[in-house]
């Protein structure tokens, strides 16, 4: 479903900002410097996670001055809506990942059932080792960690930075919240 402009700016309009761009920077580079400390002089295979996962692998990769490799993989359980179902596998590199260190980058770990069940395909699928990093930690119970967090906020529906609200705001730099009346 499109949002028409009007609903668009007032669904923004409404939202509350809870990390500005310049705290998503600071986080990213803290990200980076522990993801070198981790990573550096293994090779690894990066996989973003479809499509969340686009802007935070894309801000990311350039603060990596290491040697590394990017993939991703599609697995998606929200798909524009704001409760998650099943998790639906679009395209899992199974072949790639055999004998690889792998760092998996998500934008939000929620409940926690995509991220685990991503680690667990790459542990299935052969990989040496498995690291994941995700943007933005919800603080609420969680069916899995994430090894590297970027920023932690409360527990509401979240757009921006690669998160999105009815498929829209995934390019807005920052961590917004969206307004009860939205929802
Ligand atoms: O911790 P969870 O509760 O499992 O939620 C986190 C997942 O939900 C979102 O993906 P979504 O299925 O919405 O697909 P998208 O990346 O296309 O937005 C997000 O990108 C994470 O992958
Ligand atoms: O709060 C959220 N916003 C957008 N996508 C998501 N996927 C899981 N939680 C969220």
């Amino acid at each position: 479903m499109k949002l028409d402009a009007i609903e668009y700016a007032a669904i923004a309009g409404r939202a509350d900002c809870l990390v500005t761009p310049a705290e998503m920077d600071a986080a990213l580079d803290r990200m980076a410097g522990v993801l070198t400390e981790r990573l550096a002089g293994k090779d690894p295979l990066v996989l973003c996670v479809m499509t969340g996962g686009i802007v935070v692998t894309g801000l990311l990769l350039p603060r990596l001055h290491f040697q590394l490799r990017l993939d991703y993989l599609h697995a998606s359980r929200y798909r524009g809506t704001t409760s998650g179902g099943e998790i639906v596998w679009r395209y899992r590199p199974s072949e790639a990942i055999r004998g690889e260190h792998i760092l998996v980058l998500d934008d939000v770990l929620d409940e926690g059932v995509t991220l685990d069940q991503v680690i667990r395909a790459c542990h299935e699928d052969g990989a040496a080792s498995v690291l994941s990093a995700v943007l933005v930690e919800k603080c609420r119970p969680h069916q899995c960690e994430a090894d590297v967090v970027g920023v932690r906020v409360p527990n509401r529906y979240l757009y921006g930075d690669g998160l999105d609200y009815k498929n829209y705001f995934r390019n807005a730099h920052g961590v917004f919240a969206v307004a009860d009346e939205d929802l």
